[in-house]
């Protein structure tokens, strides 16, 4: 099963305006799309992000591939490692946490890593969830993602989702999304407007959901202080409070002071954070994330040390594609400690995809595992052709939610925390 050749396409999708504590999505979300191809002739998928730095290591990286066993993943790590050398790559936006050197090398391994679990599985007639220990559940629940919204990009018409910029326009998009997909869950991104405001959101969506588990999601964009007025004003609604406040410190200084486990995916983002956050009892639930926990297994062992700690397991998603979804799908089915519902960009997707479509589909708020062997899905290359077109005619190359946003509000400040 040696590697012959790695083929990396930069694609763009329409993403709508969704609001952050750093600003908008931009009209195009991008990705980066890997095949690694064996001297067999079979060909696993990975996906990752598509911000330019990043898809430069993502190439430089592929092309020191060439000739290893794909059952051989400490190799490609080795491989992956030394191609990417001492430089530590930041994303723009800080909403998945501090860069470090390892999470680096693991962000740029994680996409190689799950095409050589996707070849091994199609070898064996095997999906990659039997790779990873076998399934413990036969469909992976996911939770309705809500974001306030504009109703359209200023410089276009208005998209199908419609605005969401007040209580009653959350509750109206959290109708469409649970009605569309069956979500038992909601998360809230907020961080957007005063807490008080997005207090209020959330307690209308209790109203008009009561039955569903409740998270809300500022980025960091609270002080300490307001991170404990919140987290007790919302006492019995939220599952859990993710993010609040920034770093280990300010998350361990509130956790003790609210009733509800906090959650992250902003301050324990690689393996050197987490003796410290055990340590301090600064979360609950992890917000598990193969692409930058380097891949899949080493997602699962991830897992295994925090069940160790009684921390909890969820799944945080940006703006992504089938092969990641499929791939987030093989990780949760087969890690037992995934209790949470996880998140996912997928309806804001709208249908956009690089792979057929099929085999992956929402039951009850669920994804059914795919049955076919490796992920269990298939390019879809006329789709790959039209994405990595568009990828070169946007102009967008790495994601600036808070530059696209201070074209509209020239004051706009990304500051956290912010209240
Ligand atoms: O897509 C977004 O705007 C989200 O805010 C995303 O970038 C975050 O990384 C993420 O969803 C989160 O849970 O923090
Ligand atoms: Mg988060």
């Amino acid at each position: 099963m040696l590697i012959r050749e790695v083929v990396v396409t930069p694609v763009a999708f329409r993403d709508p305006p969704l609001l952050n504590a750093a600003g908008v999505h931009e009209p195009w979300a991008l990705r980066t799309i890997v095949e690694v191809v064996t001297d067999e002739g079979v060909t696993g998928l990975g996906e990752t992000y598509g911000d330019l730095d990043h898809l430069a290591k993502t190439r430089t990286a592929a092309r020191a591939l060439t000739g290893l066993d794909a059952y051989d993943r400490n190799a490609v790590y080795t491989a992956v490692a030394a191609s990417v050398g001492a430089d530590v790559v930041t994303d723009a936006h800080g909403l998945t946490g501090a860069a470090t050197l390892e999470k680096t090398v693991d962000r740029v391994f994680s996409p190689f890593e799950v095409a050589c679990l996707d070849v091994l599985g199609k070898a064996a007639g095997r999906p990659v969830a039997d790779l990873l220990g076998g399934r413990v559940r036969d469909a992976v629940p996911y939770s309705a993602y809500l974001f306030y919204k504009w109703a359209g990009h200023p410089d276009g018409p208005d998209d199908a989702f419609g605005a969401a910029l007040d209580p009653d326009g959350l509750v109206e998009q959290a109708r469409l999304l649970v009605g569309r997909y069956g979500f038992r869950s909601i998360k809230v991104k907020g961080g957007v407007f005063p807490p008080a405001e997005e207090i209020e959101a959330v307690l209308a969506l209790r109203q008009a959901f009561p039955e569903h588990p409740l998270r809300l999601d500022p980025n960091a964009a609270w002080s300490v202080d307001t991170s404990i007025e919140v987290g007790r004003a919302l006492d019995g609604v939220l599952e859990y409070l993710e993010d609040p406040t920034g770093g280990i410190d300010g998350m361990a200084a509130v956790a003790p002071h609210v009733p509800m486990p906090l959650a992250t995916n902003m301050c324990v983002v690689t393996p050197e954070h987490l003796p410290p956050a055990i340590r301090q009892g600064a979360i609950g639930v992890l917000l598990l994330d193969h692409h930058y926990w380097g891949g899949l297994v080493k997602s699962s062992h991830i897992a295994t040390l925090c069940t160790t700690f009684g921390i909890e397991l969820s799944m945080h998603s940006n703006s992504h594609l089938g092969i990641s979804l499929a791939a987030m799908t093989h990780l949760a089915a087969a890690t037992p400690a995934v209790t949470h519902a996880c998140d996912t960009h997928t309806p804001w997707q709208d249908g956009q995809d690089v792979v057929a479509p099929g085999a992956l589909r929402f039951v009850d708020g669920a994804v059914p595992v795919p049955d076919g062997p490796g992920l269990g899905v298939e390019l879809d290359r006329d789709a790959l052709a039209v994405m990595n077109e568009q990828y070169e005619k946007c102009g967008v190359r790495s994601r600036d939610d808070t530059s696209y946003m201070k074209r509209f509000h020239p004051t706009f400040s990304p500051r956290r925390p912010r209240w």
